[in-house]
């Protein structure tokens, strides 16, 4: 396979390195991803994150070891076990879809390579499609904020709304940003502060908490997030803390508009309630872990409740904006979402 690089993706010498958004910002650590085993780790420990970035991972992985003589049922188990390691993300589900069509060609390496690399060249084109609609969206000096991080480390592209923020600060409509840390492990304090830095975009970090008085006091134009996936009704999986900032937008009048390629669209969820949401590990939310090491704050046996995404209902999103154009409640109404007859 020819080297490809994005923010947070290597294939050099037909090796698979992803970089360790665990250790960003403070380290910029490449770490080998050449075994299915070790890829899951990756993905389970959130050193690859982001729905579109884990299943354009995924997918490279198959087309190496399909390329390295993997025999088609060990191709199928790595298949399975990279699809188990992130139930929520619909573009894993779809990227590996397209890398099982591909595996049932005859001359199967060959058209997993193809397969795997196209992903890549379209998850850039979603990106600048979801940037250019949703520029129409963004008015003159706005003060956006943004949750978790949905940027190039999150994509093969400029992101999701952070791609729009990026093409928005580029046509000169940006005060600033305010991004939202992201409890627990704070996606948005470490990596989108770290990518916003890289692009001179102007922006203040604050704690989730501090989104409510910040809308009150009239700073927030816009609120732009991602998604791990958009039901048939037009509800959306997201980053825990996406539904009460929904719900705080809602309460001041302030747009929330929901980025995502429109390969998040999950015709076969009917809703928000059918979605399953990952329960992760309690040291998350007892402490912090990162590149200088663990810090524990909690009582040690401490009960703690930890779902890695929450649900958005459409009734609270302005705007669903994606590759192929903004999609309106009215159009969602309508049945936009639902699936083709
Ligand atoms: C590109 S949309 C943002 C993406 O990242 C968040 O998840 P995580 O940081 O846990 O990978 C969010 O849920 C979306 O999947």
């Amino acid at each position: 396979m020819k080297n490809i690089q994005t923010t947070s993706l290597r294939v050099a010498n037909n090796q698979l390195l992803i970089l360790d958004q665990q250790a960003l910002p403070q380290q910029q650590n490449w770490l080998n991803a050449q075994s299915t085993e070790q890829l899951v780790d990756h993905i389970l420990q959130l050193r690859v994150r982001g729905a579109p970035l884990i299943g354009l991972s995924a997918s490279l992985l198959l087309a190496l070891q399909a390329e390295q003589g993997m025999p088609l049922a060990q191709l199928g188990a790595s298949m399975q076990a990279l699809s188990a390691s992130r139930p929520t993300a619909v573009n894993l589900m779809n990227n590996l879809a397209r890398m099982h069509q591909a595996m049932q060609q005859t001359d199967f390496v060959s058209a997993m390579s193809i397969q795997a690399l196209r992903l890549i060249d379209e998850d850039k084109q979603l990106c600048e499609g979801i940037a250019q609609a949703g520029l129409a969206r963004v008015t003159p000096n706005s003060r956006l904020l943004t949750h978790c991080n949905t940027g190039g480390l999150a994509t093969a592209g400029v992101g999701t709304a952070l791609g729009v923020i990026r093409r928005a600060h580029e046509a000169g409509l940006i005060k600033q940003v305010w991004v939202d840390e992201t409890r627990p492990l704070l996606q948005g304090g470490r990596l989108t502060a770290w990518e916003l830095g890289e692009l001179t975009i102007p922006y203040q970090l604050i704690c989730d908490s501090m989104a409510a008085s910040l809308m009150a006091k009239g700073e927030v134009d816009a609120v732009w997030v991602g998604a791990d996936r958009i039901a048939a009704n037009g509800d959306v999986a997201n980053k825990i803390g996406t539904y009460s900032l929904a719900v705080l937008a809602k309460f001041h009048g302030i747009p929330f508009y929901v980025a995502a390629p429109s390969t998040t669209h999950d015709p076969a969820c009917p809703n928000g309630d059918a979605i399953v949401i990952e329960q992760r590990a309690d040291q998350e939310v007892t402490g912090v872990t990162g590149s200088f090491g663990a810090v524990q704050w909690a009582p040690i046996d401490a009960k703690v409740y930890n779902p890695a995404f929450d649900v958005t209902p459409a009734s609270l999103i302005s705007g669903w904006v994606l590759d192929t154009g903004v999609v309106t409640p009215a159009q969602v109404a309508a049945g936009f979402f639902q699936p083709s007859k």
